[in-house]
């Protein structure tokens, strides 16, 4: 690959995941930013998720939408092997909502709009993400969100191969009983993720993740009565526990209640641009 260390001048440590951390970067030759993330050949060979990391840049590296984090590229040397990605400048949604506590609707609404069309793009191409969350969810400087982190993304439909590490919160029933799953898991994870960006935490919530499997597999859970009309609907109708009976992808956006917020988004980015995509 025609790649290396030494094409990059390294920043700060942006953050750590799991198998390594992500660093800012610049390319020397073009000053073009980008986050590096280093990962150790070691550790990925400890969990044998060094196939899970081949089908990530795979998959991620042939994916172009505008709200999904790019893969430009990647390169490796003995101990190591380094993700060239997109870098947004405002980190994850999850930060963004522990600080925030809850979001508003106006701006849930363009998260989960924004997530959708890039489902839909990922859906369109037979690949599931499987693993929707807010840290997997970036924010790019003008504020849009891109979708990263495809470790866990196959094509579909998909069974899952190897124990779910963290948390059980968004996974939909079917993969909590290791049962053969379609895309329509992506769609149940919108329904938590709304959920979340509304009220400040996932339905299923519990301090064990034997007690959260529970109320997943019971369907327990109660929206508060201060989440309105509209986006109670959609909840109701992703958190369902027959995959094929949830609300479609392209019904979440045609959704009234989405619709109705789309004109404020364009307004709140500052009026420097007034684009009306209609
Ligand atoms: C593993 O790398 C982690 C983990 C947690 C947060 C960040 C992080 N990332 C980014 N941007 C990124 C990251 C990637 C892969 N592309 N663009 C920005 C940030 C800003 C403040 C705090 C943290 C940030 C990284």
């Amino acid at each position: 690959s025609k790649w290396s260390l030494d094409d990059f001048d390294i920043g700060r440590v942006l953050g750590k995941g799991r198998f390594g951390s992500a660093y800012l970067a610049r390319e020397r030759s073009s000053g073009f930013v980008v986050a590096l993330k280093v990962l150790f050949k070691k550790e990925l060979e400890k969990n044998n998720v060094q196939h899970q990391l081949k089908r990530e840049v795979e998959i991620q590296y042939h994916l172009r939408h505008r709200h999904i984090l790019r893969l430009f590229g990647y390169f490796y040397d003995d101990q190591r092997i380094y993700l060239i990605l997109e870098y947004a400048a405002y980190g994850t949604i999850y930060t963004l909502l522990q600080k925030e506590k809850h979001f508003d609707e106006v701006k849930a609404a363009k998260y989960i709009y924004q997530l959708v069309d890039a489902l839909i793009y990922c859906h369109a191409k037979r690949v599931i993400h499987r693993d929707i969350k807010p840290e997997n969810l970036l924010l790019a400087a003008n504020g849009d969100l891109k979708l990263s982190d495809f470790g866990w993304s196959v094509h579909s439909p998909g069974s899952r191969r190897y124990t779910v590490c963290g948390t059980l919160d968004y996974l939909p029933p079917e993969m909590l009983d290791n049962r053969e799953h379609d895309d329509k898991v992506d769609n149940w994870s919108v329904g938590i993720l709304l959920y979340e960006f509304l009220v400040g935490k996932p339905p299923f919530e519990t301090p064990s993740p034997q007690q959260t499997l529970v109320r997943i597999r019971n369907m327990a859970y109660k929206i508060p009565p201060e989440v309105s009309e509209g986006p109670r609907e959609i909840i109701t109708k992703l958190l369902i526990f027959e995959p094929n009976k949830r609300l479609s992808l392209e019904d979440i956006m045609k959704n009234e209640w989405i619709q109705q917020q789309r004109p404020i988004w364009n307004s709140i980015r500052g009026d420097k641009r007034r684009v009306q995509t209609n």
